[in-house]
């Protein structure tokens, strides 16, 4: 698995050890600004993740000053390269498909078994916004500042935020302000209104505390861990009663797992979590 991590250029894949891994957008030259290779990058390092046993937990975070500046815009021509003499409805499904390649890049992170807890300082821009939609955890430093960017690029957000916001935040008025304004906020407003989690003073102890969650988190049982992901994904794109009957089905077989008895003896003997095979 490491020799994978080892061929990504601009993402680096660190194992914290205790089943911990740290991802980290490694282009800070750029302000961690998203060209397509590091996009890419970013699905293939998710995919290997979801197969990986020896990860339960992954931070994801930005190298260098800030988190991660939105799309790299020197780059952004790729959406109207000169392409001859393709007519629209040729052109139209050429960025059709970069267009969908670019979400699933993304989707990969929600869809990854483990658990992502994403960690964010300074500007976090634009395609920024839509990796943290996609992550399972939000938290930030205080000195944090936020913008769905799109519309002052003059484009409608395509790659997540307008699709996962809603359902990460229950107040449509904010979100329509924050998407329509494209105007920055602070981390103390993105946690006001439920984007953020936590908000810490200073990087060094974001990075403290959010190991330590990935620790504990990781420190229990994977079978129930990843279960609470899958299930708590479904419940939010289904209906409660469809999403009953998933979690039902779900654990028709995961209920027959060692974990069970293991981590309920602990539990009830008020001893700390087992070590649990891998998953
Ligand atoms: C199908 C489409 C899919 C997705 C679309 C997503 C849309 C978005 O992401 S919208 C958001 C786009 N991003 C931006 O609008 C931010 C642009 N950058 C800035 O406004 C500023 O750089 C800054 C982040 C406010 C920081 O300003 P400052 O502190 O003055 O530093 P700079 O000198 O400007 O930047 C340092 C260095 O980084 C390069 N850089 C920063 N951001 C980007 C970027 N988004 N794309 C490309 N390059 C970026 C900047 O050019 C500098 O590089 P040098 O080589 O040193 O010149």
């Amino acid at each position: 698995m490491q020799k994978q991590y080892d061929s990504l250029k601009l993402i680096k894949v660190e194992n914290l050890g205790d089943f911990v891994y740290k991802v980290s957008l490694n282009r800070p030259s750029k302000f961690n600004a998203l060209n397509m290779e590091i996009w890419k990058e970013i699905g293939d390092c998710f995919q290997w993740i979801d197969e990986d046993s020896d990860c339960r937990v992954v931070i994801l975070q930005g190298e260098g000053k800030h988190f991660c500046s939105g799309l790299d815009l020197g780059g952004v021509s790729f959406l109207n390269e000169d392409d001859g003499d393709k007519d629209s409805a040729r052109k139209g499904r050429a960025i059709l498909k970069t267009i969908k390649f670019m979400q699933k890049q993304f989707t990969y992170i929600d869809e990854c078994s483990k658990p992502v807890i994403v960690a964010m300082h300074g500007y976090c821009l634009g395609a920024a916004i839509d990796i943290s939609t996609a992550c399972d955890v939000r938290v930030s430093t205080k000195d944090a500042i936020l913008s769905v960017k799109e519309v002052d690029i003059g484009m409608a957000a395509d790659v997540g935020t307008l699709n996962r916001l809603p359902k990460v935040v229950g107040n449509h008025s904010w979100i329509k302000d924050i998407c329509l304004t494209a105007r920055h906020f602070s981390a103390g407003e993105a946690l006001q209104f439920g984007l953020l989690s936590r908000v810490f003073d200073t990087r060094e102890e974001m990075i403290n505390e959010v190991q330590k969650m990935a620790k504990l988190i990781a420190s229990k049982s994977p079978v129930g861990v990843q279960g609470t992901k899958n299930v708590l994904n479904y419940a939010r794109d289904h209906t409660i009663e469809n999403s009953l009957n998933y979690v039902a089905t779900w654990n028709m077989s995961q209920l027959f797992t060692d974990d069970l008895i293991k981590a309920s003896m602990a539990s009830f003997s008020k001893q700390p979590q087992p070590p649990f095979s891998k998953l």
